[in-house]
């Protein structure tokens, strides 16, 4: 309490209490809280979280000096205290570190690619989705309804049908409870804080901190998903006969086995590969989805042009697919402003520095965690103009009417951990909001009821549940 700050390191907002460091003084909305912080300290600033230093990095010069020109440095990740409770810690690629995380990610990526991602092959699969989704919504006669969980499910079964072959109905109520506890264990990160750097808080008795809750949610996922492994695994040796994630895995590990190369790939690697791409890849993407909606209730005039974007470049008669993507400059626009403005992801995930290293002018030490402000560039007044709160899609296209795309766009983070799912995200986008704003107009439950464009703080920020009526378009 009575050491003086010391001058190697970023300043801090507020002076650090005994013990705990700035966790009570973090409000339940860090992301109006770190605008202010970063006012007062400028763009480098420490927080204790009780021991723990973690340095917030805001503005785009300073996080690319980090995840990029100095990634071999600021690429390692801190432990998940969840990750801890279902004993796979350090285990898969989002939570994982050094060589162990290298082979993993390489492994993952190349399947997904294999299984078409950024290709035509998965961009079918993913319209066959979509047809279902719109099917579904149609059904739904106009009747105000809040299509979350739905949205999840069906951006989920996009990645399941990678993980293990398989779809989910919407009406499935085994599996709409597995996305409802994935969608609180995104939502409640925030209440946890405290308990990732005080594990012996859980043991406490009552569930104040909501760190059983999560546990016990974690585990049904890990449970869910490990039945499906058993099922699904098999001895496989023909690459021809590849269904699913689990046998491209499978052929790999036995590939690098029988050439006698050392490997980390493994069952209990599987599978936390497999609850990290079911977490990531659900509710991102549809909660990026739900945001969209939600602007256009807000927006209708930039609704009514995306329709008629739609229908002057491809018509009523058929579904949009992955080739009609560069047609749809205004929408491609809509979907970017709506990823910037929304800044799903505000903190990133968090990152560790390995060694110690200089960082602007400071030296961070090695074991500092690092907490990139994506919410710092994406809202920044000197990148976006003083616009930058607003929903102004035309930001993204140039005087020729082309699509103009500035580095700072960085919703997906930048460096060698930056989203491993971008491009299957990226392609779910355009296909879902095309197929949707094809078909219906978006209209809120009234005319006198928008609803508000608030959202709540988690690691994900999703706006609050809201209705909506779709009307098909004739
Ligand atoms: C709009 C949708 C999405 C957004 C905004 C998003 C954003 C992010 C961000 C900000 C990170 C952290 C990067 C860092 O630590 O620097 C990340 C990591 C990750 N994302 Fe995504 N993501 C999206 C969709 C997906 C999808 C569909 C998948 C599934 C295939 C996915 C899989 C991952 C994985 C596995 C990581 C961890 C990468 C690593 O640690 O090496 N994401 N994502």
């Amino acid at each position: 309490w009575f050491q003086r700050p010391d001058p190697h390191l970023p300043p801090s907002p507020r002076r650090p209490l005994p013990i705990f460091g700035h966790l009570f003084y973090m409000s339940s909305d860090p992301r109006t809280q770190f605008k202010g912080w970063r006012k007062q300290c400028g763009d480098i600033y420490s927080l204790y979280m009780g021991k723990t230093l973690v340095v917030v990095l805001n503005g785009y010069d300073l996080i690319k000096e980090a995840l990029v020109k100095k990634a071999d440095v600021f690429s390692d990740r801190p432990p998940f205290f969840l990750d801890k409770t279902i004993g796979l810690e350090d285990h898969g690629v989002i939570f994982s570190s050094g060589a162990l995380w290298k082979e993993q990610r390489s492994v993952s990526l190349s399947i997904l690619r294999a299984f078409g991602m950024g290709k035509n092959l998965l961009a079918d699969k993913i319209q066959e989705e979509v047809g279902c989704y719109t099917n579904y919504l149609a059904s739904l006669k106009g009747k105000p309804t809040d299509i979350r969980v739905m949205t999840n499910i069906s951006t989920s079964n996009v990645i399941c049908s990678i993980l293990i072959g398989h779809r989910f109905e919407y009406t499935d109520t085994e599996f709409q409870d597995l996305i409802k506890k994935l969608g609180a264990l995104v939502c409640d990160q925030q209440n946890v804080s405290l308990v990732h750097f005080f594990m012996w808080l859980r043991h406490l008795p009552g569930d104040f901190f909501k760190a059983k809750k999560m546990s016990v949610n974690m585990n049904a996922i890990m449970d869910a998903l490990s039945k499906f492994l058993v099922e699904k695994k098999r001895h496989i040796e023909d690459a021809n006969d590849v269904c699913n994630l689990i046998d491209a895995y499978i052929i790999e590990r036995n590939k690098k086995l029988k050439a006698g190369i050392s490997t980390t790939l493994n069952d209990r690697n599987l599978l936390k590969i497999m609850i990290d791409l079911f977490g990531a890849g659900t509710e991102t993407t549809s909660t990026t989805i739900y945001w969209c909606v939600l602007y256009m209730l807000h927006y209708p005039d930039v609704q009514n042009k995306v329709h008629q974007e739609i229908k002057s470049q491809i018509g009523t008669d058929r579904a949009p697919t992955i080739q009609d993507k560069s047609k749809l400059t205004y929408l491609n626009a809509v979907i970017m402003e709506t990823q910037r403005l929304a800044s799903i992801v505000p903190l990133s995930l968090t990152h560790l520095c390995s060694e110690e290293a200089a960082l602007g002018k400071y030296v961070l030490p090695k074991g500092t965690y690092i907490m990139p402000n994506l919410d710092s560039v994406l809202h920044d007044k000197t990148i976006w103009g003083e616009d930058a709160m607003s929903f102004r899609a035309e930001r993204f296209i140039d005087n020729n009417g082309k699509l103009e795309i500035p580095e700072q766009f960085i919703p997906f983070s930048i460096g060698r951990r930056m989203c491993l799912g971008e491009a299957l995200a990226k392609m779910e986008l355009f296909l879902f909001l095309s197929a949707m704003f094809q078909k219906f107009q978006f209209l809120p439950p009234s005319p006198s009821s928008v609803p508000e464009l608030s959202y709540v703080s988690g690691i994900v920020i999703t706006p609050k549940h809201y209705e909506v009526r779709m009307i098909e378009r004739k």
